[in-house]
């Protein structure tokens, strides 16, 4: 209860609001500049809310005619600085000023709260806006805050009464109380700043003019009305005929409304002067221009496009390229669009990508905001990020939500948005390099997802698609095409999922198509290998996993049936070497075949069609299905190891197999155990060099081991001093722990559990700092181990 007796009711913030307003207090100074535009847009948002409901229940116009927004800044009688913003929007009820200005209900507030509080002020302003943070800003410039509220009469609400909310910025605390001045705001809200004092500045109408008209002026489609007052000369005459009661204006400068212009007396009469000073009144429009998107592009400038892009969508970043156009959709629909390409993505985007659905369509009929939520299916969920600001002409005003979803102009609308994005996006490709490398760091992987999910944009979001390749950083795959050579019918590729591509084009399963000059995708994203399974060809030529086996390269000399002559002789000349190796490495691949793709490695192991790559076998350990199933057991095993003939290692090596004594002559078993270890060594480089897991490192590097001592010539056998001390016999003691008090510890402070020489320091929150009492009644100081305590 106050001095004036009005019952005031004291409510605790909730803790995360008193967290969030210490991090807006404190760290966000040198952005203190956004509390008008962040105040502005609740009172515009108000006021959007309240048109939409008047087109289903006109009874909540009743109260204040104009829907608009006031602002009035001036010094009161204590000399504080003090901006009156003023809207005739939806207004709060008592409970939702407490609901709405004392918690926070937004989801991603931790998550801003956590990363406020982790990085430093420039991140943090930035991530105000995005979090929709913005009431609270107001305490950046104010020392005490007080909204006053009178809500929309409505049906539910038939005698709503002004409240008002207040808060000083050190409390952690507000008061929720009945405006003692009665309800004088007719319907809205009205939200009064007292300044501090090194925020004075801000009363400047100069300075608000200059905020609203960065920020605001172009944005909201209510007028925004400065109060301004300026001394002018006028004829004494006139002066007597325009006012009877001068003084009548400064005293009415709380109606808001309109225009008020009126004059005050400060001259003496007697002395007749031909003219006198007045103080003239006046509420000035600020953003007397139509909304931006209303205007002709001609006359709208980039900045102006930033900061409405910014200001609506609440990014602080400015957006990459927008495309503003009006259009009929086809459907008689008449219509006037900005389409914006934000510089990233929300951190949410990756998380989900398939699920969430757009909500910065902002939907307008005839300037009256209607919906940014147009339903799952208004954009392919890759082009969820788009932001659209459309203001249709020949909807009917009271158009709902449902009610679209079944006209045309909804599906138009979205093939008009993805149009006009997809153009945007490919005329960037073409004439700015420097701007689409930067939209290719934020959206490549977006395209690729877009031409596997939106197959009637595929061709179009293909375009956009670039890859890195063994011979430049980046191409389209029209651009591989026009390189390919003559003869080629395959677009190679090699995918390795979190690999670079700079060690991608090392693979042994490339060196051949490098050495002869072919280029070769090297694809390192997860999504890369989907991409191209999905696509499995462009402009009919398909793709060709160079891990695989099929490898073609289109140009080669001999007929097929030269060619298989050839690779006859050559599997013929070899086949002591090829079935021995197949019986040792049986367990780990298919077949073993002369290989066309190796040019310096011995071997690889490749892929058979029906098999997986090292890439997708990784993928598949990744996700949670699959791995267990018949199929991809079978599809594990489908590998082929692949030996090059004009390695001297296979030469030599199928030498030394063709010498190996038979069993008539009698085996020579330690050669034969020799060798075993050269396969096994080989294979298990050959899957590591080809992407694969070995199936048993410890064993892989024993047999290293032993081919290392036998070429140092070191003698296999010696055993390694293996002795070690061993463990002390079994402690049957019950368990006895030392009272940490007993231990003499250097600059003890009660309380901090961690101490430099504790036996526990490596342990957390070990003990509750307890005080106990003995028999006699004397505190005892003493620390439990957490758990016990709990189990008390
Ligand atoms: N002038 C106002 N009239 C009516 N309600 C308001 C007004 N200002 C704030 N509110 C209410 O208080 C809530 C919290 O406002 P706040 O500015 O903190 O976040 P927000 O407006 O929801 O998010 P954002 O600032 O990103 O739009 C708003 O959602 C709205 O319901």
């Amino acid at each position: 209860q106050d001095s004036a007796g009005v019952p005031k009711e004291k409510h605790d913030y909730q803790s995360d609001v008193a967290r969030l307003r210490k991090i807006v207090i404190n760290s966000l100074y040198s952005h203190r500049d956004v509390f008008l535009r962040e105040l502005i847009s609740n009172a515009n948002d108000a006021l959007e809310k309240l048109r939409l409901t008047s087109l289903t229940d006109k009874e909540v116009l009743s109260g204040a005619e104009d829907l608009n927004v006031t602002i009035k800044a001036y010094t009161d009688e204590d000399g504080n600085g003090r901006i009156i913003i003023r809207d005739t929007g939806i207004g709060m009820t008592p409970e939702e000023l407490t609901a709405n200005l004392g918690t926070l209900a937004k989801s991603g507030t931790t998550e801003f709260l956590a990363r406020a509080e982790s990085t430093d002020t420039t991140g943090t302003g930035n991530l105000i806006g995005a979090f929709g943070l913005g009431f609270y800003s107001s305490f950046l410039v104010a020392n005490r805050v007080y909204v006053a509220s009178l809500a929309a009469k409505s049906a539910h609400n038939p005698e709503p009464v002004q409240y008002v909310f207040s808060s000083g910025a050190d409390e952690s605390s507000f008061e929720i109380y009945s405006d003692p001045r009665g309800s004088t705001l007719g319907r809205g809200t009205e939200i009064t700043l007292v300044l501090k004092p090194d925020a004075v500045e801000y009363t400047n109408p100069h300075k608000i003019t200059e905020l609203v008209d960065k920020h605001s002026s172009f944005s909201s489609a209510f007028p925004i009305y400065l109060y301004t007052q300026r001394t002018e000369q006028v004829p004494i005459d006139e002066d007597r005929s325009s006012s009877e009661d001068p003084k009548a204006a400064i005293e009415d400068i709380d109606e808001d409304e309109a225009i008020i212009e009126d004059i005050s007396d400060d001259t003496e009469e007697e002395k007749a002067p031909e003219t006198k000073s007045v103080t003239v009144e006046e509420w000035i429009h600020m953003n007397s221009q139509p909304p931006i998107w209303m205007r002709d592009p001609k006359s709208v400038s980039e900045e102006e496009y930033k900061s409405f892009y910014q200001a609506t969508f609440k990014d602080y970043e400015e957006p990459v390229a927008w495309h503003h156009f009006s259009g009929d959709s086809g459907s008689g629909v008449s219509f006037k669009a900005i389409i914006y390409v934000p510089s990233h993505l929300d951190d949410s985007y990756w998380q989900n990508p398939l699920t969430s659905s757009s909500r910065d369509i902002r939907l307008m009929v005839k300037r009256v905001f209607i919906t940014s939520d147009l339903g799952e299916d208004a954009l392919p969920k890759w082009a969820n990020w788009v932001k659209v600001v459309v203001d249709a002409e020949d909807l009917p005003l009271n158009v709902s939500r449902e009610t679209l979803q079944s006209t045309r102009f909804l599906k138009q609308l979205r093939s008009i948005i993805l149009k006009h994005i997809l153009q945007m996006l490919a005329h960037i490709a073409e004439e700015d390099s420097e701007k689409w490398e930067q939209v290719q760091k934020v959206f490549g992987n977006v395209f690729k997802l877009g031409a596997v999910e939106d197959t009637k944009n595929r061709e179009k979001l293909v375009g956009l698609t670039r890859f890195a390749t063994n011979q430049r950083n980046s191409t389209s795959l029209d651009e591989y095409l026009g390189n390919r050579k003559k003869g080629q019918k395959q677009i190679f590729y090699l995918a390795d999922m979190g690999s670079k591509p700079e060690i991608l084009a090392k693979s042994v399963f490339i060196e051949k198509l490098h050495a002869r000059g072919y280029e070769v995708l090297l694809l390192t994203e997860p999504l890369d290998e989907i991409f191209v399974q999905n696509l499995r060809m462009h402009k009919r030529v398909p793709f060709q996993d160079v891990a695989k086996a099929g490898l073609r390269f289109g140009d080669e000399d001999v007929s097929p049936e030269e060619e298989k002559e050839e690779e006859k002789a050559l599997t013929e000349q070899y086949k002591p070497l090829l079935d021995w190796l197949k019986e040792e490495v049986k367990e780990v691949v298919r077949d073993v075949i002369i290989s066309n793709r190796l040019v310096t490695s011995s071997c690889a192991v490749v892929a058979d069609m029906m098999g997986y790559t090292a890439n997708v076998e990784k993928m598949m350990s990744a996700s949670q299905s699959g791995p267990k199933s018949p199929m991809h057991e079978f599809a594990k095993k489908q590998r082929i190891m692949e030996i090059n003939p004009r390695s001297p290692l296979i030469q030599g090596l199928l030498r030394r197999v063709e010498q190996l004594p038979t069993e008539e002559e009698g085996r020579d078993l330690e050669a034969e155990e020799e060798l075993k270890e050269v396969a096994s060594v080989l294979i298990d480089g050959a899957l590591v060099r080809s992407g694969f897991n070995v199936p048993d490192s410890n064993e892989f590097f024993t047999i290293i081991d032993r081919v290392l001592r036998r070429s140092l010539g070191v003698s296999e056998t010696a055993p390694t001093d293996t002795t070690v001390k061993p463990a002390p016999p079994v402690d049957s003691e019950p368990l006895n722990l030392q009272d940490p008090l007993d231990v003499e510890w250097p600059d003890y402070v009660p309380g901090s559990l961690r101490q430099p020489d504790s036996p526990f320091q490596h342990e957390e929150q070990l003990f509750w700092d307890v005080e106990e009492i003995d028999e006699e009644g004397n505190p005892v100081k003493k620390l439990h181990r957490a758990s016990e305590h709990d189990e008390l």
